[in-house]
């Protein structure tokens, strides 16, 4: 495992856009897992820079999102469609053909999850998933468990994740109670995983993910069993480490 830390939100978000730029750079037609969520919101600002100043192009790069609420408009804000949309997808020159994200609308939820890991089969394997940290741990919407489940399925989300993701919305009331994510076998199959984590509120967490014993009450502790995985943490994320 990797961990680097930074001082400034800009040299960590610059720091996140090299590596998967640099993935498509080296692999044009790269296989990539996109993330939701705040802490991405700059390193995708940042792609689109490099993009726009003819560093890389995405024509021939896939994309899976890790997640999606169901139930919710796909034109909604808040739907990770829409956001996908309005930090990237709109900006760059990955074709339309070629950006995954699970559908929660679908009519049988089953066979979207079906569909969305058949999809992820057909393209191979995730050469870099992009990752954030819930504040309970979860990865995706692999919120803590008994048990997690390796594929796409759909998930209850967690009274702290609703809490979490009210300030998406006009209130909690709003925020869509269920999601359909990417299983945790499928996250860790990818070949490199780049986890992003900002902010001291994460601190405790992501010590716990890190340093502390693997188990599916905190998803994120997974990771350390990945053979290539690389943290990027800012300094007050990292202020809990040993
Ligand atoms: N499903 C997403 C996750 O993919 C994300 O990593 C996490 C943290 O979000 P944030 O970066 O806003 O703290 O929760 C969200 O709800």
């Amino acid at each position: 495992m990797n961990i680097i830390t930074f001082d400034s939100d800009e040299k960590l978000n610059e720091a996140a856009a090299n590596i998967i730029v640099g993935q498509v750079q080296t692999i044009p037609r790269a296989v990539l897992g996109l993330a939701t969520g705040g802490t991405p919101v700059g390193i995708y600002k940042q792609i689109v820079r490099d993009y726009e100043r003819g560093m890389v192009s995405f024509r021939n790069v896939t994309t899976f999102n890790l997640d999606e609420y169901v139930n919710i408009p796909v034109d909604h804000p808040e739907s990770y469609h829409s956001y996908m949309k309005s930090h990237l997808f709109d900006h760059i020159d990955l074709p339309e053909s070629q950006r995954f994200i699970p559908n929660g609308n679908a009519s049988n939820l089953d066979d979207e999850c079906r569909r969305y890991d058949e999809a992820i089969e057909l393209s191979g394997q995730i050469d870099l998933q992009l990752l954030g940290l819930g504040h309970n741990g979860h990865i995706g919407f692999n919120e803590p468990s008994h048990a997690l489940i390796k594929g796409t399925h759909t998930v209850d989300l967690a009274e702290q994740t609703l809490e979490a993701n009210a300030r998406f919305f006009a209130s909690i009331d709003e925020v869509p109670k269920q999601a359909l994510t990417m299983g945790v076998g499928t996250i860790l199959k990818a070949k490199k995983i780049l986890l992003v984590v900002k902010g001291a509120d994460k601190a405790d967490i992501i010590k716990q993910a890190l340093q502390g014993p693997i188990t599916t009450d905190v998803p994120a502790s997974l990771l350390q069993t990945h053979p290539n995985l690389i943290v990027l943490l800012d300094t007050a994320a990292a202020g809990k480490l040993a």
